[in-house]
């Protein structure tokens, strides 16, 4: 393109396990959680251009019909952006940005989406603009969107801390074989944490490093999701996207991702992750489902 645009991905994210540790005096809750990126996700293209603009297009930008523009969690990281890095010109003189998303993960549903589009909305404008924020500022501006922002901002496999601003190395991870399923009912994440009655635990670090996927599975069987009990009291259909993926020839584990209801199950090997997805995929055709891989990592995302 010579028009000066630019594209950034956006992936989704996953949490592999999620420990609810405390409560902070503000009523957000402390987490412990391990999230990484799979290679599903949306796109952002950025061209230069007077003010800020977004479309929204691609197969699940219908989901996105009641939130207005200038609520899309895209256009705020543009705006706060913009005004961070030329805090001294009226709003007029500042770069703008034609902004266009495509949408292809459900939203609302624990895979991040809204978080990894204003990260790459984060990402692609100081490239689009040729001007880079100050990390602690950044960092700042990213926990102030959204408390999956930082994560997604990193975009590298991460142990989340308080409530998603402290990012810690990761364990080594093999690559992972992963089908995706969200049986299509939006669970509001402050409705899954209002829905947590005190089952507070305290978090253990994973046995690291992790060599294989049934390893992995292992490890990971010690820990669990405190969001799932709530969001599946909110949306049954969590119970049989859960039961439905444990079923499956080859499923090592299944789980819930952050507040749902996307859940995940892990594989061992790709084809019968892809196995699995053809079957649940002809039994819930209503049900968005997903094959997905991610790459091995060493010991701090390296
Ligand atoms: C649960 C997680 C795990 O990765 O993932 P998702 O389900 O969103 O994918 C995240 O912590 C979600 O982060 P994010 O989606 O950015 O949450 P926000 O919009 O900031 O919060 C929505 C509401 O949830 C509650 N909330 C959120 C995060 C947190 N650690 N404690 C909370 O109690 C608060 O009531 C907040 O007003
Ligand atoms: N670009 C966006 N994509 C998805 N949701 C967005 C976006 N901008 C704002 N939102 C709002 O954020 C809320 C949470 O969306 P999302 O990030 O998809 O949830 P989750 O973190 O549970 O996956 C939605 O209800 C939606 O109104």
């Amino acid at each position: 393109m010579n028009d000066g645009t630019l594209s950034e991905p956006a992936p989704a994210k996953l949490n592999l396990y999620l420990h609810v540790t405390g409560r902070r005096a503000d009523g957000y809750h402390l987490l412990d959680s391990l999230a990484l990126f799979v290679d599903l996700g949306e796109r952002l293209q950025a061209t230069p251009a007077a003010g800020l603009s977004l479309a929204v297009e691609g197969p699940l930008a219908p989901a996105l019909s009641d939130t207005a523009d200038r609520d899309n969690l895209v256009l705020r990281a543009a705006a706060e952006l913009q005004a961070a890095l030329w805090p001294d010109r009226p709003a007029g003189d500042r770069p703008g940005a034609a902004l266009t998303l495509t949408k292809t993960i459900p939203v609302a549903a624990g895979l991040g989406g809204g978080s990894a589009d204003a990260a790459a909305a984060l990402r692609l404008l100081q490239r689009l603009w040729d001007r880079a924020l100050p990390a602690d500022r950044l960092a700042d501006l990213a926990a102030g969107l959204g408390a999956d922002v930082p994560v997604c901002l990193a975009g590298l496999p991460a142990r989340m801390a308080g409530i998603g601003e402290i990012l810690e190395p990761a364990p080594a991870l093999p690559a992972l074989q992963l089908v995706l399923v969200n049986p299509g009912v939006p669970v509001p994440t402050g409705a899954v944490f209002a829905g947590l009655q005190g089952r507070y635990g305290t978090a253990l670090p994973l046995t690291r490093p992790q060599p294989s996927p049934a390893a992995l599975a292992e490890a990971l069987s010690q820990r669990r999701n405190d969001l799932e009990r709530p969001a599946r009291f909110l949306a049954p259909a969590v119970d049989r996207a859960l039961a439905t993926l444990s079923a499956q020839e080859g499923c090592l584990l299944a789980r819930m991702s952050g507040s749902g209801a996307t859940c995940f199950g892990l594989f061992a090997h790709p084809p019968a992750a892809t196995r699995a997805a053809s079957a649940i995929r002809a039994a819930e055709p209503g049900w968005w489902v997903a094959a997905s891989a991610t790459a091995a990592t060493a010991l701090d995302g390296g």
